[in-house]
C-alpha cells in the first residue's frame, strides 16, 4: 500500500495562462493505492458527491492506464472539485506518484507530469500539464510542450474560494481566440517580470507581473464579485491578484505579514456581494509527499 499527499495548485498566475503553475501548501488530497486485479476509486472528503468513481471519468483512471497499475484507489479530497485549485489535478499527481511507487515503475517525477496530465484530458478535454506539473514538483513551474521547470520559490500567498463552481471545461470556452500585439508585448513582459520575482523570492515583483489583459477579464466575468474582491486584496497589500486556474478561486500575493488582513479584506468583499466564502492563507510550497509506502 502506498499513501501519497498530493497539493493543491494555482494555474496560470495571470500572465502565464496555460504555461505557469505553483504548488500550494494547503489544502491537499490523500490518495492511497493498493495492488488489485481491477482498478476500483472511493472517493471520500469535500464535494466527494461531485466526484465519478467510474475510471473512465474520474482523473485517476487515466493514470492506472498509462502506467498498466491496476490498483484499489482511494481519494480523500481536500481540494474542492471546480475550484479553480487543480482539485483534477491533486488525485491524477498523487496517484501518478503512488503507482510509481507501488509498481516500481521508476519514472522520474518529470516523467510523471504527461502521465498525470492525461486525467486533466478526461475532464477539461485538454492534457494541460499547469496544475499537475507544480502538484508533482512543488514550488514554481513553467510548463511547455518540451517539458516543466520547477523553481523552489518563497512567495506568500492567499487564496479565497467563493461558494460556486465554474468547471475548467466551462472556462476555456470564454478564452479569446486571438490577441492584438500589444497585448502580447504587455504579457510577455508580465510573464517574465513574474518569472524574475520566482527567482528571486520577490512577492512584489511576482504581484507585479500576474497583470494578464487577455484571459484573465474573461474569466472574471465567470465570477460574481471578482472586481469588488480583486480591490479589496489591493487595499489590504496585496501585490497582486488574479484568477485561480479556471477560477472561482481568486489568488492573492502579499508580503507574509499582510495574509491575514488580505483574506479577511477579501472574504468580506464576497460576504458584501452576497456569497460565502472561505480562505486559505498559503505560500508556494513543496510537490506531493509519499507519506506511507
Ligand atoms: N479525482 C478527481 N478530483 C476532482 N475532480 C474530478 C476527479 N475526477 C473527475 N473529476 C471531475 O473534474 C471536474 C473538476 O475539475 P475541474 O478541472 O473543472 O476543476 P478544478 O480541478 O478544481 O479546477 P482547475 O483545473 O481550474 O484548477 C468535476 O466535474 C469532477 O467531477
Ligand atoms: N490552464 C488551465 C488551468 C485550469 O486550472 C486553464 O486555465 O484552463
Amino acid at each position: 500500500m502506498v499513501t501519497v499527499r498530493a497539493p493543491a495548485t494555482s494555474a496560470n498566475l495571470g500572465s502565464g495562462f496555460d504555461v505557469f503553475g505553483a504548488a500550494l501548501t494547503r489544502p491537499a488530497d490523500v490518495v492511497t493505492v493498493e495492488k488489485a486485479a481491477e482498478t476500483t476509486i472511493e472517493v471520500t472528503g469535500v464535494g466527494a458527491q461531485y466526484i465519478p468513481e467510474d475510471p473512465e471519468k474520474n482523473t485517476v483512471g487515466a493514470v492506472v492506464d498509462a502506467l498498466d497499475a491496476p490498483a484499489r484507489i482511494h481519494i480523500d479530497k481536500g481540494v474542492r472539485p471546480a475550484s479553480g485549485l487543480g482539485s483534477s489535478a491533486a488525485s491524477a499527481a498523487g496517484a501518478a506518484v503512488a503507482l510509481n511507487r507501488l509498481y516500481d515503475r521508476g519514472l522520474s517525477r518529470s516523467e510523471l507530469v504527461p502521465i498525470a496530465a492525461e486525467g486533466e484530458a478526461v475532464v477539461s478535454g485538454v492534457a494541460h500539464s499547469d496544475n499537475v506539473a507544480p502538484s508533482i514538483l512543488g514550488g514554481f513551474t513553467v510548463t511547455t510542450t518540451e517539458g516543466t521547470h520547477a523553481v523552489d520559490a518563497s512567495i506568500p500567498l492567499v487564496v479565497c474560494l467563493p461558494d460556486v463552481a465554474v468547471s475548467t471545461r466551462d472556462a476555456r470556452r470564454v478564452v479569446p481566440e486571438t490577441a492584438s500585439m500589444e497585448q502580447l508585448v504587455e504579457t510577455v513582459g508580465n510573464a517574465a517580470t513574474l518569472a524574475v520575482g520566482m527567482c528571486r523570492s520577490d512577492p512584489d515583483l511576482v504581484g507585479a507581473g500576474m497583470s494578464d489583459p487577455v484571459v484573465t477579464p474573461e474569466r472574471a466575468r465567470l465570477i460574481t464579485g471578482y472586481d469588488d474582491v480583486r480591490e479589496a486584496a489591493f487595499d489590504a497589500g496585496a501585490a497582486g491578484v488574479t484568477v485561480s486556474g479556471a477560477g472561482p478561486a481568486i489568488l492573492a500575493v502579499c508580503r507574509a505579514g499582510r495574509r491575514r488582513s488580505v483574506a479577511g479584506a477579501m472574504l468580506d468583499a464576497f460576504s458584501a456581494a452576497g456569497i460565502e466564502a472561505r480562505a486559505y492563507q498559503t505560500r508556494i510550497g513543496r510537490g506531493s509527499t509519499i507519506l506511507d509506502a
